[in-house]
Parts: structure tokens; sequence; C-alpha cells
């Protein structure tokens, strides 16, 4: 079965959406909110891949310190009501409605509940409403520990969703302008990689660890995820989600941020 080439996947990071105190940053969310609905407004289906949870409930909690998985599953259930009530009047500013999913490695595993998620984006999506994913943190933090997870970091969720989804495309947005030859953060004069054709060990040497306190990951989880997708033919671009508008020049096909081009 074929892609959905007006279908696009957007995951956002914790760097993009906090500010390093770790409290919320409204601009943020309200352009990403203004340009994933001029988006959908041009005819295409939205899906939003959120992060940020654990770092606005910790920040709202005053948690800081606590560091313990607890202390973390208690902050995703505080911070992920906090972030839906932002991305709700920000899309309701620009006339949308979002739904929440949350979902666990499991509710993948099982054929079942696979095909009730299937049904449940593709109706969301009909109805021309923007679902708003994340991982269940408060339920699934085993997965986020152990090193076998296929979840446990919202990159490789939103490759996952755009792979359930068939979704055409995949935007990883990042406090970063993209895929560089080393980190930029220690080398000052490294330089963009604006096309990845093939994803291997070499690429992985290139990519560091996270760039800030409150993201996880770096660009090896990025790596993998856009290694996921692009192996189910989904065209995958990592770009700045400082500046959100660059996604109305990459669904015009134009070049912004690292393209990982799809391979079936
Ligand atoms: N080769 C590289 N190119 C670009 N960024 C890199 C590279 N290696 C490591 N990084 C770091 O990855 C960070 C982005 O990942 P992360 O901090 O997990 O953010 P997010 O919250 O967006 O997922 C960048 O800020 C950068 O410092
Ligand atoms: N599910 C977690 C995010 C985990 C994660 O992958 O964070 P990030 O590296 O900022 O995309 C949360 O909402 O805080």
């Amino acid at each position: 079965m074929g892609l959905y080439q007006n279908r696009i996947v957007i995951k956002v990071g914790t760097s993009t959406l906090t500010n390093e105190w770790g409290k919320s940053d409204f601009r943020s969310f309200d352009r990403l909110a203004c340009v994933l609905s001029g988006v959908q407004n041009m005819g295409y289906e939205v899906i939003l891949v959120s992060s940020g949870a654990i770092a606005v409930g910790k920040n709202k909690l005053n948690l800081q310190a606590a560091e313990s998985m607890r202390h973390k599953q208690a902050a995703a259930a505080v911070g992920q009501c906090s972030i839906m009530f932002l991305y709700d009047k920000f899309f309701g500013d620009y006339d949308k409605t979002i739904a929440q999913i949350l979902l666990n490695a499991d509710d993948m595993e099982q054929e079942e509940k696979k095909e009730n998620l299937i049904h449940t984006f593709d109706t969301l999506l009909e109805l021309g409403i923007i679902p708003v994913v994340n991982e269940n943190d408060s339920v699934s933090y085993t997965e986020i520990e152990s090193d076998e997870k296929l979840f446990g970091d919202n990159d490789m969720l939103s490759a996952i969703v755009a792979v359930l989804c068939r979704a055409g495309k995949l935007i990883i947005l990042s406090d970063i302008d993209g895929l560089y030859d080393s980190d930029p953060r220690l080398h000052p004069n490294a330089k963009l990689l604006s096309r990845v054709e093939c994803i291997d060990e070499s690429k992985y040497a290139l990519a560091g660890g996270a760039g800030s306190r409150r993201g996880t990951g770096g660009m090896r989880t990025k790596l993998k995820a856009a290694e996921l997708a692009v192996s189910q033919g989904i065209d995958t671009i990592i770009a700045n989600g400082r500046h959100p508008d660059a996604i109305y020049e990459i669904i015009r096909g134009g070049v912004s941020g690292t393209l990982f081009p799809g391979k079936l």
C-alpha cells in the first residue's frame, strides 16, 4: 500500500518548546500552531508528535533537582496537561481542533490495538482534527530506561507514527538547523549537510548527544528515526523548530534543514 503524500507527521522536541529555565516558550507554541494550521488549510493532513511534558511538569512542580523515575512520571502527568492546554489555546486561535493520543510500545505490538489506533488516526484526520501525540510516560517509563527500547524517545515515536499512518513526510524539528558534520555546540566550524542519501555508521559517527539539559537523545535518535522512516519510503527532514515557517518551504519541495529521501 502506498503512502498518503498529503499526510505529514511533525515532531517537535523539548528544546524547542521550552526556554532555558524549562518554562514553556509561548512564542514557540504559537508559531508552531500558526504554521501547522496554515499547512492544514493548504489541504494537508497534519499529525503533531510533541515532547515537553516532563520538562514543563518538572518546572511547574519545582522538581528541577528530582531525577527519580517516579518524579519524572509524575512530572509527565502534570506537564502533559499544561502542554495540551497551550496547544488547545493556540490552535484554537487559528480555528483548529486538536486531539490527544498517548502511546506505548505495546499499543503497536498487538494487531487489534494497532488497527484501532490506525482507525482513530484516520477518523480524526478525516474530521479535520490535528492529533497531538506523545509517549504515555506515566505508564511506560520502564521502556524509557531499558536498552532495548523501541520507544522511549519521541524521535523514534514520530517515525513509528509516520509508518503506522503511511505519511508521505516526517519533519523532525529541533533546536538546530539539521544534521551537521559534527556537533556544532562543540565544533563551531561544523557544516550543515543538506541531503543525506544513506544513513550508515559514518553518519552515526557524526551524531553526538543532546544539546541541552532538556533535550534527550541528540542527533543519534533522530538518525535512528530517519532510518526507520526512510526504509518505508518516507521522506524525512530535520529542521529548526525556532523557524517553523521552513515547513512551508519543505512541503513545496524546497531545501531547508537536512533531507533524508525515502527509499523503498
Ligand atoms: N552532528 C550533529 N549535528 C547537529 N546537532 C548535533 C550533532 N551532534 C549532536 N548534536 C546535538 O543535538 C541537539 C539536538 O538534540 P536534542 O537536544 O535531543 O533536542 P530535541 O529536544 O529537539 O530532541 C543539538 O542541539 C546539538 O547540540
Ligand atoms: N515524552 C517526553 C519526551 C521524550 C523526548 O524524546 O524528548 P525530546 O528529545 O525533547 O524529543 C516528554 O514529553 O517529556
